[in-house]
């Protein structure tokens, strides 16, 4: 089911299995996000994003309160959307 966006559809399983320095994604708001380059370069530090890996980060993003900068690095980032129906209720 495509679920918009112009990025791959991914299953919750596949993106998790990005989750530590060398291929780190991210889940903020059902839209995965490739943030392996930007580890080195985010303000907060690597650790947290580490942190923020295989499960939904949208609460960890959010809560920051991240600037609209920040928001806009987003769209650069950006690699697919999650298939909701794998996502456990
Ligand atoms: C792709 C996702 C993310 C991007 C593009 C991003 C980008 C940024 C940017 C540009 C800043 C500088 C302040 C600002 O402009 O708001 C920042 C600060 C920060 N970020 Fe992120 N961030 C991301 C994800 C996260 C996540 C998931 C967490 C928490 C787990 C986090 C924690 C922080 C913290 C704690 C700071 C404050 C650092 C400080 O001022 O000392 N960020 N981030």
């Amino acid at each position: 089911m495509k679920m918009g966006g112009e990025g791959k559809v991914y299953t919750l399983a596949e993106f998790s299995q990005h989750n530590n320095a060398k291929d780190c994604w991210l889940l903020i708001g059902g839209k995965v996000y490739n943030v392996t380059k930007f580890l080195e370069d985010h303000p907060g530090g690597d650790e947290v994003l580490l942190s923020a890996s295989g499960k939904d980060a949208t609460d960890d993003f959010e809560d920051v309160g991240h600037s609209s900068s920040a928001r806009a690095m987003l769209h650069e980032l950006y690699v697919g959307d999650i298939d909701a129906s794998t996502i456990p209720t």
